[in-house]
């Protein structure tokens, strides 16, 4: 086994510190070749599809890329900006903020930079070029507030596998979650509250989560669980009983049954049942992206509104909220406690005399010229 090349190894080096906020990926461009490429990588990773190898490599290389890339890609095409993917704009502009957040709390050694866990920027790129510029300490920041295998797992698995070529390891942290966060639940408490004031208040405020096969639950992923305690906590916050909100999961894929009940048939049973205004949040989604823009807020709404519904009202992502950025530092600080993240001049000087005393013992040595 080689290992991958070090850099240049230099005496008086400042260990540092960086917070790399990751997110799942999406398509360069919204065409079938783009998306078919990304959906590949996506799903031929086995934390997301658990299906044997063999026959899930037939299915999807036989039915799903073949079929799935085109629609999608349409899909896609309705939701690019100008910039380009939503998701990867937002995530880019949260990492940006992220850093100006920190800085401002003090810690204005830290570098934040984003990462995608499929497509690009990928994590294997964005974590090489982290090793190059001497960054000693490494925390993993997910975009999502709710622990999954298939996602903040999936991330974990990929900077494992990262590492596993690195002779030189830096120290890690892994952030898990943050479905109960304090400063994240006040974020989305903001966000509806900001649209009951410009467009009313619905009669039931749904919480679409991205759903996840029913069946992990069973073996043990906390996912669902996360999901009710955001609900739960979002809805106490906003002085909600029971009967005025409903946690749900959209974006099933396959075959299988997934966690219920279900987003998109719940709106249209509510529609049906005679409910005229619903508000429609997706609080594990921190940014928008296809799943949001184009999944709820225009099929979603399509539907319910076909059903005999009067108003939708879509609550954007947190997306760069000031109070989602300042969740995002508070977050970010808790994980990072301990660890040098001030420029300041006698912790320079520390470090030139900690690099001094081991330039010293490795000269005695013959290890350093
Ligand atoms: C927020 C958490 C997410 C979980 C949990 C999740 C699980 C999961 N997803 C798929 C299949 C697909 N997801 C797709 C898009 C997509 N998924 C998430 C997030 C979670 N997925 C996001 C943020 C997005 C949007 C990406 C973007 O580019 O905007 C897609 C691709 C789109 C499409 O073709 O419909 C698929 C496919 C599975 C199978 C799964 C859990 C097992
Ligand atoms: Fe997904
Ligand atoms: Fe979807």
């Amino acid at each position: 086994m080689s290992f991958r090349k070090e850099p240049p190894f230099k005496h008086g080096t400042v260990a540092r510190t960086a917070i790399v906020l990751v997110n799942l990926g999406t398509p360069d461009a919204p065409t079938p070749k783009a998306v078919r490429r990304y959906l590949k990588q996506f799903l031929s990773d086995p934390r997301v599809v658990e299906i044997p190898r063999a026959i899930w490599w037939l299915i999807l290389n036989l039915i799903i890329l073949p079929f799935r890339s085109a629609k999608s890609a349409a899909k896609y095409a309705s939701i690019w900006t100008r910039d380009g993917s939503p998701l990867r704009v937002h995530t880019q502009k949260q990492a940006t903020l992220l850093r100006g957040a920190i800085g401002v709390r003090g810690h204005d050694a830290v570098r934040v930079v984003m990462a995608m866990r499929y497509g690009s920027p990928s994590l294997p790129e964005v974590l090489a070029k982290l090793k190059e510029d001497h960054f000693e300490r490494v925390a993993i920041l997910p975009a999502y507030p709710q622990y999954s295998g298939a996602t903040t797992g999936s991330i974990n698995d990929a900077v494992f596998a990262h590492y596993a070529t690195v002779r030189n390891v830096p120290e890690l942290r892994f952030i898990k979650n943050y479905a109960g966060h304090e400063g994240y639940i006040d974020a989305l408490r903001d966000s509806v509250m900001a649209s009951w004031e410009v467009n009313g208040r619905g009669e039931k405020l749904i919480m679409s989560f991205h759903g996840m096969p029913k069946r992990t639950l069973m073996l043990g992923d906390p996912y669902h669980c996360e999901c009710h305690k955001t609900g739960r906590l979002l809805a106490a916050k906003l002085g909600l009983g029971p009967d005025q909100y409903m946690v749900t999961f959209q974006s099933r894929f396959g075959k299988a049954e997934w966690l219920q009940p279900y987003t998109a048939p719940t709106l249209e049973a509510l529609a049906r049942a005679g409910v005229k205004e619903v508000d429609v949040i997706c609080p594990g989604f921190t940014s928008d992206c296809l799943e949001t823009l184009e999944e709820i807020a225009i099929e979603a709404k399509h539907d319910f509104l076909a059903a005999g519904g009067k108003q939708f009202n879509y609550v954007p992502c947190l997306n760069e909220s000031p109070a989602w950025i300042a969740a995002l530092a508070e977050i970010a600080e808790q994980h990072i406690i301990g660890w040098p993240t001030m420029m300041t001049g006698p912790q320079r000087e520390a470090d030139k005399r900690e690099a001094e005393i081991g330039r010293a013992a490795a000269l005695k040595l013959g290890a350093a010229d």
